[in-house]
């Protein structure tokens, strides 16, 4: 996150660490806690790695130097990506990670709401958070950042993209003056809005022109469009 200050203990308790455990073990991406046994994130963290065994999971966590062997992680069963996806510029940008066992809620984790269609207009503040970089060339974060943010038309959102088709199905939010973003590490994680005192997964974080530049705004999967499909792969 570009431009964000750190988050406090159990502000965003549906935020997880995606880590990938290779030759080593680092944190790859962002994810959100959808209900006790599926997390939410982009489909492009799973690209060349879809060996559900090389993931960790971790949940309930502020800091990246929390982790140690005995922090509890959850293992994947299973990934669905969705089979539209390609790459995140042209979209369908999501995955579902169905845990090993079921999650129990706490203050320190717990799901967000799912949105409904027509819900984009009606927020009235968005926060994009994770542990990514906080500039284009710089590296992971080891306190969760949090950054409030502005939803963009798509209709605006196009014409930063001239070289992209900004579908439906994508939501944009950013500053024009830039400053202000996602980043690298930070993919996959949640754009979190409130209506009427609750908060939804309004996005995924997906993709960009570089970070926090002017007139590049952010792109994320618009969720509201793939509760459908949520709903059936999760039932
Ligand atoms: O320990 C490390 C150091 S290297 C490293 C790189 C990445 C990374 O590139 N992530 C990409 C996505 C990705 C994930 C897995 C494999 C390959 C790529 C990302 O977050 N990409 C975020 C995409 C993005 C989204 C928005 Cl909304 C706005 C601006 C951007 N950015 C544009 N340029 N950088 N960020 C993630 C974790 C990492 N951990």
């Amino acid at each position: 996150i570009v431009g964000g200050v750190n988050a406090s203990v159990a502000e965003w308790p549906w935020q997880v660490s995606l880590h990938v455990k290779l030759s080593t073990q680092s944190h790859l991406c962002g994810g959100s806690i959808i209900s006790n046994q599926w997390i939410l994130t982009a489909a492009h963290c799973t690209d060349d790695l879809v060996f559900p065994e090389i993931w960790r999971i971790y949940t309930g966590i502020l800091r990246q130097s929390e982790i140690k062997q005995d922090t509890s992680v959850f293992k994947v069963k299973e990934i669905i990506v969705h089979s539209k996806y390609r790459i995140s510029e042209t979209g369908y940008d999501i995955a579902l990670l169905r845990l090993d066992r079921p999650m129990n809620f706490s203050d320190l984790q717990q799901p967000l709401c799912l949105p409904t269609e027509g819900m984009n207009t009606k927020y009235t503040e968005c926060w994009v958070t994770g542990w990514g970089y906080t500039k284009e060339r710089g590296q992971v974060h080891d306190t969760l950042q949090k950054l409030k943010i502005p939803l963009i038309s798509n209709q605006e959102c196009q014409t930063r993209y001239q070289n992209h088709r900004i579908t439906d199905k994508m939501l944009c939010a950013g500053y024009t003056e830039g400053g202000k973003d996602a980043c690298k590490g930070d993919s996959g994680g949640p754009l979190s809005c409130k209506y009427q005192n609750k908060w939804y997964l309004a996005g995924i974080t997906s993709w960009g022109e570089g970070c926090a530049r002017p007139e590049q705004p952010g792109v994320y999967t618009n969720v509201a469009e793939f509760k459908d499909w949520i709903l059936e792969k999760t039932s």
